[in-house]
């Protein structure tokens, strides 16, 4: 892609500009009124969201990350589709689906009426998509950074057969301190505990970290939590067309481990992903849409 093509198509004057990034994959840098955000074409994914009144983004994105063709971007929130978690029917395809690393395409930036930016980028099935899923798909995530951060994605089923999908928006979000950490909102509500062979348990009390954390809660409302004392502020997460939600948070082992995170990188965020999974599978129809939502705003 050709950066400065890129810039003449959809650069605005002191609001945005597409640079290359790590790896040379094309970034659109936004300064606007409200925010500053970076969007990776590679993946369709968020990297970086800071509200003008805060002073820490609230965004988590690694320092190891990777950026290279074929491995997703650690951070910010990588997009799990046409399912999430492990191939769903074990062929040995990679986890959470392949879109998380494939280069999308700009379809469109305009200022809105309220000055926010609004960002939309695309995917097409491919011949290679079609080796991994076949089916035709025509993806889209409009990405809107004001004071809060919005996400609209929109899967349109463009073949003759219908298909279904599990799907999540796996935000990482930039925390002060792990042990200083609850989410809100999930009190007494059932999940599988991906740590406890994925055991239906039920949650007692907010949730709170002590260690790996990897469940899948069933049957959310629509509004999340994430109080952070150390920061002292709330990220408020705000979905539709949602009923599950994973958290998730490596502990010191895994974090350690895992060569795209930093050893100590697991104090730093925890994943509250708004998700359609577990028995939540959506099914599209042939020529239908479907819009998974969710909002980011912090207090
Ligand atoms: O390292 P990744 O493939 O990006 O996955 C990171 C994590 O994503 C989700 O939250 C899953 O529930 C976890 O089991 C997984 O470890």
């Amino acid at each position: 892609m050709n950066i400065e093509q890129l810039n003449a198509d959809y650069g605005i004057v002191n609001k945005v500009k597409i640079v290359a990034g790590k790896g040379g994959f094309p970034i659109i840098e936004i300064n606007n009124e409200y925010a500053n955000a970076t969007l990776s074409l590679y993946g369709g994914q968020i990297l970086s969201f800071q509200p003008v009144n805060q002073a820490e983004d609230i965004m988590f994105l690694s320092n190891q990350a990777y950026y290279q063709e074929g491995k997703a971007i650690k951070g910010g929130t990588p997009i799990c589709w046409p399912w999430f978690g492990p191939d769903p029917e074990d062929k040995g395809r990679a986890s959470h689906g392949f879109v998380r690393n494939r280069l999308w395409t700009i379809r469109e930036i305009v200022t809105t009426q309220d000055g926010s930016t609004e960002v939309v980028m695309g995917l097409l099935d491919t011949p290679e998509t079609r080796k991994i899923w076949d089916y035709s798909f025509d993806m889209s995530i409009a990405i809107t950074v004001g004071n809060s951060l919005t996400v609209e994605l929109t899967t349109r089923n463009t073949g003759d057969n219908s298909f279904s999908i599990t799907q999540a928006l796996h935000t990482y979000f930039r925390i002060g301190d792990i042990n200083q950490v609850q989410v809100l909102n999930l009190e007494d509500l059932s999940y599988l505990d991906k740590v406890d062979g994925g055991k239906n348990k039920t949650q007692t009390g907010t949730v709170t970290f002590d260690g790996e954390c990897d469940r899948i809660y069933l049957d959310v409302p629509s509004q999340l939590i994430i109080d952070d004392s150390a920061l002292g502020r709330k990220i408020k997460i705000t979905a539709a067309n949602s009923n599950t939600a994973i958290v998730w948070n490596p502990g010191a082992t895994i974090s350690a481990n895992m060569a795209d995170l930093g050893d100590l990188d697991y104090q730093r965020f925890v994943c509250v992903e708004t998700a359609n999974a577990a028995n939540e599978v959506i099914e599209v129809a042939a020529g239908s849409d479907f819009n998974l939502t969710a909002n980011y705003s912090c207090y």
